[in-house]
């Protein structure tokens, strides 16, 4: 039986009240050259955030919007679960539902004072480029799971969001939802930027890249390796029972517990390859050419198999 995270439907529920009495061009406000969120996110929250004193046992997940974040938290939420001797689920684990919303940018100001109370291991999530973290994540040493997701899918993914949640502004065609996304005007800026920008970090030892797709193509190996990074012993059967709880349609069932009424949208349809569905062999192109300068011959940008992923 899975627990209703009441902070994030709370907060969810919130935002898309005070979005639905905005103009489309309030939606976003920019913060260092990025676009954010105005409903979910603030300057006040950004500037606290800076002093944010992060620990050795945090447990963080970092990866862009739409690359698979709530469900490699789920994995995260529940493999701590049993590093603490819980049954995942059942019990509130880390950061309790009522407790914090894991989103580390996202919430009001005070949360990162609220935070200092929470025990360890904190699990944070957060969509930021490596630069606008705060310092003492990387100073600390605190161990970080970065996941990516091929860039086809990811604007495919963010384009069915961005229509279904109003905290975004919508768009009348994939057209122009493709040329706002390849020109950098997507809240949490520029994916090709962002794996660039963590590109630089790809190297450091606290630090575990994973992508979507390998996850997808072997859960059980992808949940032992997340488990061995972060020292965590799992026996045969809490291995297995991680993988079935985040199964897509697991995870899809339960989501009006855990993501209220808009389950639905951020459970879509949890595969590869749906950009065939919108790409033209236009912005086919115009993708694989900007792949090509940003990321391709680079640490994830091999990891990401692009030619596999991404071409025909
Ligand atoms: N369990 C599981 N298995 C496979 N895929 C999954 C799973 N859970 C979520 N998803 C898919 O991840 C996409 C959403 O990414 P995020 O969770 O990062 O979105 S968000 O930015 O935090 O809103 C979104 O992808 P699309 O379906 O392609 O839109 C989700 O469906």
């Amino acid at each position: 039986m899975e627990k209703p995270r009441k902070t994030f439907i709370g907060l969810v529920d919130k935002a898309i009240a005070a979005a639905n009495s905005m103009r489309p061009d309030e939606l976003l406000f920019s913060y260092k050259g990025i676009l954010y969120p105005t409903t979910v996110c603030s300057p006040e929250t950004f500037k606290a955030l800076e002093s944010f004193e992060a620990r050795r046992d945090d447990v963080i997940l970092a990866g862009y919007p739409k690359s698979g974040t709530n469900w490699l938290s789920q994995i995260l939420t529940d493999l701590i679960a049993i590093s603490q001797k819980k049954t995942p689920g059942s019990e509130s684990g880390v950061n309790a539902e009522e407790e914090e919303e894991p989103y580390l940018e996202i919430g009001d100001a005070e949360k990162y004072e609220r935070m200092t109370k929470l025990p360890s291991p904190r699990l944070m999530v957060t969509h930021l480029r490596p630069e606008n973290l705060p310092k003492s994540i990387f100073q600390n040493k605190a161990k970080m799971l970065l996941l990516i997701r091929n860039p086809k899918d990811v604007a495919t993914s963010y384009y069915h969001f961005s229509n279904g949640l109003a905290l975004l502004p919508s768009y009348e065609t994939w057209d122009d939802f493709f040329t706002d996304f390849m020109t950098k005007k997507m809240a949490w800026g520029c994916y090709l930027e962002y794996l660039s920008e963590w590109n630089k970090y790809a190297d450091k030892e606290n630090i575990m890249t994973i992508t979507y797709e390998e996850v997808k193509e072997n859960p059980a190996l992808s949940v032992k390796n997340i488990a061995t990074f972060f020292g965590i012993p799992l026996t045969e059967e809490q291995l297995q029972l991680v993988v079935e709880r985040s199964s897509f349609q697991s995870m899809k069932k339960n989501s009006d517990k855990t993501h209220g009424s808009f389950g639905n949208i951020f459970f879509r349809k949890g595969g590869v390859s749906d950009w065939k569905n919108l790409f033209n062999e236009d912005q086919s192109k115009r993708m694989d050419k900007a792949f090509e300068e940003h990321i391709a011959g680079t640490k994830l940008g091999k990891k990401l198999k692009y030619d596999l992923y991404c071409k025909a």
